[in-house]
């Protein structure tokens, strides 16, 4: 079969850049090894963030604790589960439906390079003109004794029944929202990081700031110990042991401690395209040294961060690049956020990377305090924003409940070089986490 672009995986990186070569007349399919839609859709942030909700809501009723509301309500996992299997399934299938529509063939199968033009899926062999290799990352496993004991991200979003007691290994992204999650309904949670500190990226203060909050609701933290084995026990429960001579017991072991790009058994090395340690290498087009031969999202050996919302523009930019747009990539500023109780969340240039340059300023705003009643209580909540020479903002990190909303809102204020008078002749809704912010923000402007 003869295609003019073929998309190696169905996740944001692929299925948008898709539809619109599509729709533009081109012969496009999408080869997908495992469900249609991808990580974020299948087994990332829909389902973690569904599952989150609650652990959320119980999270703001702690903060009316003492003011107003004495308990809070349990979480009832397998029925908090079932409601996510409802929403969440189905949304495989209806992307494949939508696709079908705008005339993509959809190839079920692990595909395989046997030459820059023609893949193999199965025993069968496909060829195009163009081929997008968009197939993200995998949970890394650590090399370490008992590693066949331990849990993914992709089984805990699959767990019938919330264990009594989790080991997380690490303190990054996944570690820290799951943690969340777990302590929330119910499981006595342990975190072991090899470094000093959690969420590695993210502002120190306010990281370490989650990590106080975690800790006084009872989710113990250890640093600078690396996990060197995890042994079954006779309890039916697994010992986790650290290099430093520590040993944690629990139910359920999770290694959380990163992902890997997914090219093996993709054919690279017989077709020469280049790669690292990281992902696949590209130019300035995305495209990889094996010139008809591009990469999107996840797998990509990059700097930028590795999310959804990067994977999409990577899919759209690849489309446009393919119906002749010469432009190389430019990124804007691209928003971060860690979905812990409380949220944390970054833009641009970070407080950290600001306080060693002299061009540019750091100004902390603790609105939380100020605003605290309007703020359901948040009382940490705070921003701090980085201006430069033409008091421009050009960077932010945040803590707090409505983190994630407020980044967003700060997003065109960067990329559009707001001035103060920008923010101020227009009107938000008050009493609300961005019509207080905004304002507050516009003060420092030029
Ligand atoms: C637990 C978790 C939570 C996350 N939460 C967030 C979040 O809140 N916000 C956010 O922005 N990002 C989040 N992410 C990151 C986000 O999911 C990824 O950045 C995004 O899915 C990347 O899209 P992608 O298309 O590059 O890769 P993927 O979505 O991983 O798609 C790649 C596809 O390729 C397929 N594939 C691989 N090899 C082959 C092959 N040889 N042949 C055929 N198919 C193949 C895979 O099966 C997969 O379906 C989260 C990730 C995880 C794991
Ligand atoms: N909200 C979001 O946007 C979101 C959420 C989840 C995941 N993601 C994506 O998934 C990626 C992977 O997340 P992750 O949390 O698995 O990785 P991560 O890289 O964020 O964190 C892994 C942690 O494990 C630690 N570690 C490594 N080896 C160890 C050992 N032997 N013992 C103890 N600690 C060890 C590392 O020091 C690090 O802090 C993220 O970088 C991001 O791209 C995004």
């Amino acid at each position: 079969m003869m295609y003019d672009i073929i998309f190696i995986g169905s996740g944001h990186a692929a299925w948008h850049g898709a539809q619109t070569l599509a729709r533009a007349g081109k012969k496009v399919a999408l080869v997908e090894a495992n469900k249609v839609a991808g990580t974020c859709t299948n087994f990332g942030c829909n389902a973690k963030i569904l599952l989150d909700g609650p652990a959320e809501m119980m999270h703001h009723l702690h903060h009316y604790h003492g003011i107003g509301i004495n308990d809070t309500p349990d979480i009832i996992w397998p029925e908090l589960m079932a409601y996510k299997h409802q929403v969440i399934d189905p949304l495989s299938d209806g992307l494949a439906k939508m696709l079908s529509v705008d005339g993509i063939d959809i190839i079920a199968g692990h595909a395989q390079f046997i030459d820059p033009q023609t893949i193999t899926v199965g025993d069968v062999q496909y060829q195009a003109d163009q081929f997008v290799i968009a197939t993200g990352q995998r949970p890394a496993k650590l090399p370490i004794t008992g590693a066949e004991l331990t849990h993914d991200s992709t089984d805990f979003l699959d767990l019938p029944e919330m264990p009594k007691s989790m080991v997380f290994i690490g303190a990054g992204y996944i570690a820290m929202e799951f943690a969340s999650i777990a302590h929330a309904a119910g499981s006595q949670v342990t975190l072991i990081e090899y470094g000093n500190r959690a969420l590695n990226g993210f502002d120190a203060d306010y990281a370490q700031q989650v990590v106080t909050d975690m800790s006084a609701k009872g989710i113990q933290f250890n640093f600078g110990q690396a996990v060197a084995s995890v042994t079954a026990l006779d309890n039916g429960q697994y010992a986790v042991a650290t290099a430093q001579g520590q040993r944690f017991e629990a139910e359920y072991v999770m290694d959380t401690t990163g992902r890997v790009a997914n090219i093996d058994g993709l054919g690279l090395d017989t077709i020469g395209v280049a790669y690292d340690r990281q992902g696949v290498l590209v130019n300035d087009h995305l495209q990889t040294n094996v010139p008809n031969i591009y990469a999107s999202g996840d797998v990509i050996s990059k700097l930028i961060a590795r999310l959804t919302p990067t994977a999409t523009f990577e899919s759209h930019y690849i489309a446009r690049v393919l119906l002749g747009d010469p432009a190389p990539i430019t990124y804007p500023v691209v928003p971060t956020v860690a979905f812990t109780l409380p949220r944390v969340a970054q833009v641009g240039v970070t407080p950290d990377e600001a306080a060693k340059r002299d061009d540019l300023q750091v100004i902390e705003i603790p609105y939380g305090q100020v605003m605290r009643f309007q703020t359901l209580n948040d009382t940490h909540a705070a921003i701090k924003i980085v201006l430069n020479q033409k008091q421009q903002l050009v960077g932010a990190a945040l803590i707090g409940d409505f983190a994630p909303e407020v980044i967003n809102a700060l997003v065109p204020v960067i990329n559009k070089h707001y001035t103060s008078d920008d923010l101020k002749n227009q009107i938000f809704a008050f009493p609300t986490h961005t019509g207080i912010v905004l304002p507050m923000i516009a003060n420092y402007l030029a």
